[in-house]
């Protein structure tokens, strides 16, 4: 049978990995065409057709035509992710600039919403050029928390502020995809998550990073009931925000 592949757009991160290794192993893998993209790519092309499932900023799910969770899995973390920071040099009640990460959706958000709602502050937000302060995501901050006077994880500073985890990307299709299609995705996902052990003796060795403690207990990737209230609550505050994050 000659069946359309359903095209699949995954985030290019280490994060990503086991849902990488799980598709890759897996039957379902003959059934879909897998692009590696940075989550603000992933966004754009979920929201622009190109793709029709994706490992998406939660951000960017009320910009997505018939946008649907189709998995029991996400990226989140309760407490601490070790990378999303906002990196300065000054503490953050002296900041008046920030700079966005373009690679970001989710984390640029978080952390506009963060400083007015939890730290109280109203700062000038730049895309580019020199700021106080900046949003990094993903690999780039791996090591890099030592390397600034101030490093502030954001899904910590979440959950402070609301008690609950942080869910950064879901996986989304913007069309129905059958139900038999879903099911052997996500069982894929799910052994992926399973040989964890085997792709974190696959990374190399870094003194100032610990992959296991990242893929095993920084990355919480359950999307249970209080990831579902956490994007509920993000995207009501993203909404009270009076710009848009960012738009590469
Ligand atoms: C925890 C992370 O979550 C990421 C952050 C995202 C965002 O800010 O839009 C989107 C997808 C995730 O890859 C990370 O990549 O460091």
């Amino acid at each position: 049978m000659n069946m359309e592949k359903v095209s699949v757009s995954a985030v290019s991160y280490t994060n990503t990995l086991p849902f990488i290794y799980g598709l890759q192993h897996c039957p379902v893998i003959s059934q879909i065409k897998l692009s590696l993209d940075v989550p603000s790519v992933c966004a754009q092309k979920l929201i622009h057709n190109e793709v029709d499932l994706g490992i998406v900023p939660v951000a960017a799910l009320l910009e997505i035509p018939q946008a649907e969770i189709v998995s029991e899995y996400c990226l989140g973390a309760s407490g601490a992710v070790n990378s999303v920071f906002i990196f300065s040099e000054k503490p953050i009640q002296e900041i008046t600039s920030l700079r966005l990460d373009t690679q970001s959706r989710t984390s640029n958000g978080l952390a506009q919403i963060l400083l007015r709602n939890y730290w109280n502050r109203e700062v000038h937000i730049v895309l580019e050029g020199n700021a106080d302060a900046y949003v990094e995501i993903g690999d780039r901050t791996f090591g890099k928390k030592n390397a600034h006077s101030y490093a502030y994880d954001l899904s910590w500073y979440w959950q402070k502020m609301t008690g609950l985890p942080f869910t950064f990307a879901a996986w989304v299709a913007n069309k129905p995809l059958s139900a038999s299609f879903i099911e052997s995705f996500n069982q894929a996902l799910a052994y992926g998550l399973a040989h964890r052990e085997t792709i974190i003796s696959q990374l190399p060795q870094r003194p100032d990073f610990d992959y296991r403690h990242y893929l095993m207990e920084n990355i919480d990737y359950r999307y249970d009931e209080r990831k579902k209230k956490a994007v509920s609550e993000f995207l009501k505050l993203m909404k009270t925000l009076d710009r848009e994050p960012i738009n590469p």
